[in-house]
């Protein structure tokens, strides 16, 4: 699977290549730049040839050096290139400062401020910052965009930003922006990375619409989807090289000769009367993933309305609490889940005190979490390794306060880590860009950005599913919390988008076998 680094790791890639004499700097800039031309004519067939006009706004830095091989590429093309630069080209790195010298025997490079004079361009060229960003770009440069943009008229030109959209904070995708500036005014169609995505690119809200990773010939980790990620790599959640069945095949029951039992139980613990349908669907939802069996377990007053609308999930009555202990002294319930529909207060926290006490795979969610805000150290006590937390922001910030993403000083990778180690269990932080992470440092992040998006997602019910999905994978007991909650929270987005527009909750499930059709599986 890809890791996603941050922009520590990616000088650190660097720096050991060109240590080791297997690489220049150069050498490197002129692979970036020349990769970043291709990416951009292979996503826009129509730039192939010369004849076109790019404007190409280069930084300071090195990511300002990429910039000058690109606009001396287009050149090469037969492009009509104008480059407008910034800084003092005497403190470039001398890397920079060549590619700006090479660029300058094809053209002049403008003042930035003068980028807003002459026709609209085929092409901008985002060379302002890249991965060395150390604070808000300077307004200048958000003024030079807007004015390159403003050239354009009613038809945008394309975008194209080289490692990142400039102010893009790659470590966690925040925007470094000055005051005043929307927070789309950098906003490419198309960015090019180079080597590896970094962990900005998939964190926050997507500031491009598409993202190309272009090889510069460094070595890449090596990284197998079926084992846990290494503690201080961000993973990526994708089958990668694997076909998703491969992958998968780690975690689903798959074996030919499996009994019911050998899939897992799973327990859901169910709400009141006319407060059952979050708890039903991480039930059908469990079943569908792969359980061999699901117990949905409810107060003696929701019996009626269940059993109506229950077949293959088990029903039984639990009488509050105290009626928890008898069910789970069945050893064959491999899973429980709880926390859908199950009301803030005493009875739940109490609950969630037996379930962890009966040292089995637990899914907590919702009002499982909800029912410690007052003690969140109460819980943690509770938890072990086998527990997985799937609080949204909200859940989070209550557990979390001086996490939570309002005033959040960390990244979210960063946070959710943070997270696993204090209360020792997984914890997957959901979102677009849901982040796992487990307490020995292992952190993955499931980011429908890119062509993956599924904004439909976010309809009431899609998290009661996502539990039920992962309690199901967790029960068959193949798969380790960390691989559980990756691939459940990877299936949930792909059967958000095996559906499409108009899904609702119940959907998601019932998607399932038409989606592992499909996968292979
Ligand atoms: N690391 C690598 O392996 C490679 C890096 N390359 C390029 O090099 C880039 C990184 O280069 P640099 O480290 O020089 O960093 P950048 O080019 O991203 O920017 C750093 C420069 O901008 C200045 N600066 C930073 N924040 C500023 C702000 N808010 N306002 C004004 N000035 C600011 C810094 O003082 C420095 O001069 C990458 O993004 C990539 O584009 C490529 O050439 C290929 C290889
Ligand atoms: N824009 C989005 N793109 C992709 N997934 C999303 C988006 N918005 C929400 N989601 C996902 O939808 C689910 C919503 O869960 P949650 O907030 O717990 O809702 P509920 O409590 O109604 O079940 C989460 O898994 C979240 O990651
Ligand atoms: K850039």
């Amino acid at each position: 699977m890809p890791e996603l680094l941050t922009a520590a790791q990616m000088r650190a890639r660097e720096e050991t290549a060109m240590k080791n004499g297997a690489v220049t700097g150069a050498a490197l800039m002129e692979r970036a730049g020349r990769g970043a031309v291709e990416a951009t004519v292979r996503t826009w067939p129509d730039l192939a040839g010369g004849g076109h006009h790019a404007v190409v706004l280069c930084g300071p830095g090195n990511n300002g050096g990429d910039g000058y091989v690109v606009a001396r590429r287009l050149a090469d093309l037969g492009w009509t290139v104008e480059v407008f630069g910034m800084g003092d080209p005497q403190k470039a790195s001398p890397d920079a400062r060549l590619m700006r010298q090479l660029w300058e025997a094809c053209g002049p490079v403008g003042q930035l401020s003068d980028a807003g004079h002459g026709t609209r361009p085929d092409l901008l060229v985002d060379a302002l910052f890249g991965t060395g960003l150390g604070r808000a770009i300077p307004a200048e440069t958000v003024t030079a965009v807007a004015a390159v943009k403003a050239r354009s008229g009613a038809r945008a030109c394309r975008v194209v930003a080289l490692d990142c959209v400039s102010g893009l904070d790659c470590d966690s995708g925040r925007m470094l922006l000055p005051d005043g500036a929307a927070p789309d005014a950098m906003a490419a169609d198309l960015t090019v990375t180079f080597h590896a995505a970094k962990r900005g690119h998939y964190l926050g809200q997507p500031q491009s619409r598409s993202l190309e990773v272009v090889d510069i010939g460094l070595d890449h980790a090596e990284d197998d989807p079926r084992q846990r990620p290494a503690p201080g790599l961000l993973r990526r959640i994708e089958p990668g090289r694997l076909a998703p069945a491969a992958w998968l095949g780690s975690v689903l029951p798959v074996a030919p000769g499996a009994h019911k039992y050998d899939r897992g139980h799973v327990l859901v613990l169910g709400g009141g009367c006319g407060k059952g349908g979050a708890g039903r669907l991480a039930a059908r939802a469990a079943l569908r993933i792969g359980a061999g069996l699901v117990t949905l377990a409810v107060p003696p007053s929701a019996l009626q309305e269940n059993a109506a609308r229950l077949d293959a999930i088990m029903l039984t009555s639990m009488k509050g609490p105290e009626g928890l202990a008898d069910i789970l002294s069945d050893s064959r319930l491999s899973c429980v889940a709880l926390g859908p529909g199950l009301g803030v207060g005493e009875a739940t926290r109490e609950m969630v005190r037996q379930v962890a006490g009966a040292d089995r795979a637990t899914v907590l969610d919702a009002d499982a979490l909800s029912s410690f805000s007052d003690d969140p150290d109460a819980l943690f006590g509770l938890l072990h390794a086998r527990c997985v937390l799937t609080p949204h922001e909200g859940e989070f910030a209550r557990l979390f306060p001086d996490l939570a993403e309002k005033d959040r000083s960390v990244s979210k990778v960063d946070a959710a880590a943070e997270a696993a180690r204090r209360s020792g269990a997984t914890v997957l932080l959901k979102g677009p860009d849901t982040v796992i992470a487990s307490p020995d440092g292992a952190v993955s992040v499931n980011a429908a950005f890119y062509g993956r998006e599924a904004p439909w997602l976010g309809t009431a019910g899609a998290g009661d599913v996502l539990t039920g999905m992962i309690a199901g994978l967790m029960g068959n007991g193949r798969a380790d919390p960390h691989l559980a909650a990756s691939a459940g929270a990877w299936l949930h987005v792909e059967a958000a988008r095996y559906v499409g527009p108009g899904l609702i909750s119940e959907d998601l499930p019932d998607a399932l076998p038409g989606l592992f059709r499909s996968l292979g599986l």
